[in-house]
């Protein structure tokens, strides 16, 4: 089966399809939707394929003691985790006034359904694809009920083993044969050593049907571009307008220069993967006349002599002549010509 699906209308994964690029607003709007509107215009001009949101219903997510807890944290939007949280969610009329504003500019909208009910309100706005965040990944009833949708999903493995990831892929294959896995680690910033892009690749093995993408928590541009060098056909990234403006997720987030800078060379590498064949290309051709080399003789040999090695040299000639890797098929035929130093030796030069 071709590991390459419709994510979003008109715009498939997987395959020879370009790598889609999230920009990730995820809670970076700091709970102001002309910020938000901002970085959706933002994203649009760098060049990204699609923003991501986060949308909570936070009753369903959170127990009544998880929204008391108290949050001190410099990050922090209330005393409580809950005021926090609340202040940084949108409501449904946001979302959709977030949605139409994200049609007319043509790019696409989702946002990761971090509840049932979340997503269930994601589902009913229609959005292209759902996102299952890292910390769902591992909420069996969660991806069901989200599988049997029918959306195309996006699945993160943060946090998660590959023991739960084929589980995972079980569940939701049964329902649905539209999703990506995405290689995660869930720490904000993420320190390069526990970034592991080899994860990238044992995934490929472990799910051949399906595409494998990136979501990258560390700084910079360069993981990820080397995450789609080892083949990720998506790539998650968190944006920001400021990377030093209060909140958990600003220090890990792209820039708009960044942003900017990770699609043109996501964009190159895709175009300098290139071919599995290995040629001579015609861009070749020029290098090739003005130095590589040909058989040359070494010093003068007359007509009727039967060549040795030693008689023969690499050089680069002129004219161009039989190519070196060819060399050895020469000893011990006869030249039909008289030769100088230097000389070119061509195919009618030497009996068959
Ligand atoms: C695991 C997960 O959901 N991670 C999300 C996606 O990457 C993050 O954006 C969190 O929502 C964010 O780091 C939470 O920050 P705080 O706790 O300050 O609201
Ligand atoms: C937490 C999220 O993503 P990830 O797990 O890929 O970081 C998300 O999409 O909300």
């Amino acid at each position: 089966m071709s590991a390459e699906f419709e994510l979003c209308p008109g715009r498939r994964i997987g395959g020879s399809n370009p790598c889609f690029i999230i920009a990730e607003i995820g809670q970076n709007h700091q709970g102001d939707i002309e910020i938000a509107k901002e970085m959706i215009r933002m994203a649009k001009d760098c060049g990204a394929d699609c923003v991501k949101f986060q949308k909570s219903e936070l009753e369903h997510r959170f127990t009544k003691r998880a929204l008391a807890r108290p949050y001190n944290s410099p990050h922090s939007w209330g005393n409580t985790y809950g005021a926090h949280k609340c202040h940084l969610e949108f409501s449904h009329e946001q979302y959709k006034d977030l949605q139409t504003f994200s049609r007319e500019l043509g790019i696409f909208f989702t946002a990761s359904g971090m509840d049932e009910m979340a997503a269930e309100f994601l589902h009913e706005i229609n959005v292209p694809f759902f996102k299952v965040a890292s910390a769902d990944t591992s909420n069996i009833p969660y991806l069901e009920k989200t599988a049997k949708k029918g959306r195309p999903m996006v699945i993160s493995s943060g946090m998660q083993s590959m023991e739960t990831m084929r589980c995972v892929y079980q569940t939701v294959k049964k329902h649905n044969p539209n999703f990506t896995f995405l290689q995660c680690t869930s720490a904000y910033p993420l320190a390069t050593e526990h970034v592991n892009l080899h994860i990238i690749t044992e995934f490929q093995k472990e799910f051949p049907d399906i595409p494998i993408g990136y979501s990258g928590h560390e700084a910079g541009i360069s993981v990820s571009i080397a995450a789609v060098a080892l083949g990720a056909k998506v790539v998650e990234r968190h944006v920001t307008l400021d990377k030093r403006w209060k909140g958990s997720d600003h220090a890990a987030s792209l820039e708009p220069a960044e942003l900017k800078a990770l699609v043109s060379e996501i964009r190159t590498v895709e175009l300098s993967m290139g071919s599995p064949l290995k040629q001579m290309l015609p861009c070749e051709a020029s290098c090739h006349s003005k130095l590589g080399k040909s058989v040359v003789v070494r010093r003068a040999v007359q007509k009727g002599m039967e060549l040795t090695l030693d008689m023969l040299g690499v050089k680069v000639a002129e004219p161009q002549g039989i190519p070196p890797q060819y060399i050895f098929r020469l000893v011990g035929k006869k030249i039909t010509v008289d030769a100088e130093e230097d000389d070119t030796i061509t195919n009618d030069m030497v009996e068959d």
